[in-house]
């Protein structure tokens, strides 16, 4: 890691962890206090509190401050999605979705102050996916994206079947096939640690069977378990956990390098038009932790400490637009019809999350790290068989020795709580409701 980063990484950890678990008053005390120091230091003017934010209920505003930057200047470029087909010999990919836009039209490409993780996995993530559109397009230099993708693996002889493997949220192109029961995952350094860290763990049987690294076309890749393989025609769902989808380093990044965003006011415009500020409107922009604290209040990643990403199912529909999915009313709702009122599944998911939240509480990796932005991947099928997996573990990262989270405390910048623990439990209860009418 460059050294700078390393020491910027340092930094946030150390001002924050020094100040230990204060109270929420103190909390918007500080966060006026950092804003002020940002208008002076680096002239950054803050948006005004948008519609969105002042609609906030008491939970939220307890358990989640809102720390928004809103930088003058910068600068994008947009590129225009195009689709990739066959770009890895024989499998056949489709977009199903995206949430880049309905239209799926934009994407910026721009070294963006959330870039806050090795440069190899900033370029990673962009770069396979970018190379396999350039030979259709001629164009040098694509940013990566992030679409739905749906996957026709090739015929496996042993199974006699030819299986559809589904990715439901995340980044377009972070996945290749790998040799039977396995997927590739575009390499993280950060994720590759996580797994590391994981054998042996008291969560290793709730994550993805882990390979190793290896190298396709001379990228590396992170070789797992492809969870979906033991189900017939599966329905699944993405549960992205927490009260918080970025890490504290992000909003560090942030305040150093502002950077605006088109496309990410491009998104917001398409759920909300009234939700950026006028300043925002004037800009066309917005920064990236002020997007995903929009995000995180417009679903129920503040009120519940988890939202939906995706599902796909059975009937191979697939509906990622749940951006507003927010009360435990609407997640109920959602739930029942994502088990088609089978209370055998639903009973299943409930005692997995169970057996799920008692392994998370033993678990030394979970107690020391941040786990941000990584989900709870919900699959079954016809056959009555369902397990729930914890995915994605590219923001997880470790705490400074010593230091242990209890992911339910409500998060203060500084204290490094995700909530994870506390989203659980609602997670748990709101199953609870589906079969109450
Ligand atoms: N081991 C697996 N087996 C089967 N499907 C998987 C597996 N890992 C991921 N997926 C599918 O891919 C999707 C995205 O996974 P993941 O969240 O790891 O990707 P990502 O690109 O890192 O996401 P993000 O950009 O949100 O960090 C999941 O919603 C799921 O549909
Ligand atoms: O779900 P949405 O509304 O599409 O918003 C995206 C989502 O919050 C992703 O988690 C985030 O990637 P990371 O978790 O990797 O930060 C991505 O940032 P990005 O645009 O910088 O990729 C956002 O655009």
């Amino acid at each position: 890691m460059p050294k700078e980063r390393e020491k910027r990484r340092k930094s946030c950890k150390e001002a924050g962890l020094s100040e230990g678990v204060v109270k929420e008053r103190r909390t918007s005390r500080k966060g006026a206090e950092m804003r002020d120091e940002l208008c002076h230091t680096t002239e950054v003017r803050l948006a005004e509190i948008n519609p969105t934010q002042a609609h906030t209920t008491m939970m939220e505003v307890v358990r989640v401050p809102q720390v928004t930057i809103t930088p003058d200047g910068g600068s994008s470029r947009e590129i225009q999605q195009e689709d990739w087909v066959d770009a890895n010999g024989p499998l056949r990919r489709k977009m199903s979705n995206s949430s880049i836009s309905s239209t799926g039209s934009s994407i910026v490409h721009d070294e963006s102050e959330d870039d806050i993780l090795s440069d190899s996995e900033t370029k990673s993530k962009g770069h396979i996916t970018l190379e396999h559109l350039c030979e259709d397009t001629g164009e040098q230099s694509k940013p990566w994206w992030k679409l739905k993708t749906i996957i026709t693996w090739p015929f496996v002889a042993s199974q006699r079947r030819s299986l559809s493997w589904v990715q439901l949220a995340g980044h377009k192109g972070n996945f290749k096939a790998g040799s039977e029961g396995t997927i590739l995952k575009k390499f993280s350094e950060n994720e590759k640690l996580c797994f590391e860290r994981l054998q042996g763990d008291a969560l290793q049987d709730f994550v993805p069977g882990y390979r190793g690294v290896v190298q396709t076309d001379g990228e590396p890749f992170l070789h797992m378990t492809d969870l979906l393989i033991k189900f017939n025609r599966p329905s699944i769902m993405d549960c992205k956990m927490g009260v918080r989808t970025y890490l504290e380093e992000e909003l560090v990044r942030a305040r150093e390098r502002p950077k605006l965003r088109r496309d990410l006011y491009d998104k917001m415009l398409e759920v909300d038009h009234d939700a950026p500020s006028p300043e925002e409107h004037l800009q066309k922009a917005v920064t990236k932790p002020r997007y995903m604290q929009w995000r995180e209040t417009l679903s129920s990643t503040h009120t519940l400490g988890f939202r939906i990403e995706g599902i796909k199912k059975a009937d191979g529909t697939c509906h990622t637009d749940f951006k507003k999915t927010r009360t435990e009313e609407d997640v109920t709702e959602v739930f029942r019809d994502f088990v088609g009122g089978n209370t055998n599944i639903l009973n299943t998911y409930q005692s997995k999350l169970g057996t799920i939240q008692q392994a998370l509480k033993s678990s030394t990796f979970f107690k020391r790290h941040e786990v941000v932005g990584s989900s709870l991947l919900f699959i079954h099928d016809h056959t009555e068989r369902a397990e729930v997996w914890l995915i994605d573990f590219g923001k997880t990262t470790a705490l400074p020795e010593g230091t242990t989270l209890d992911h339910w405390s409500p998060w203060q910048e500084g204290n490094r709580e995700d909530g994870y623990m506390w989203g659980l439990n609602n997670l748990i209860r709101t199953l609870g409701f589906v079969t109450k009418q």
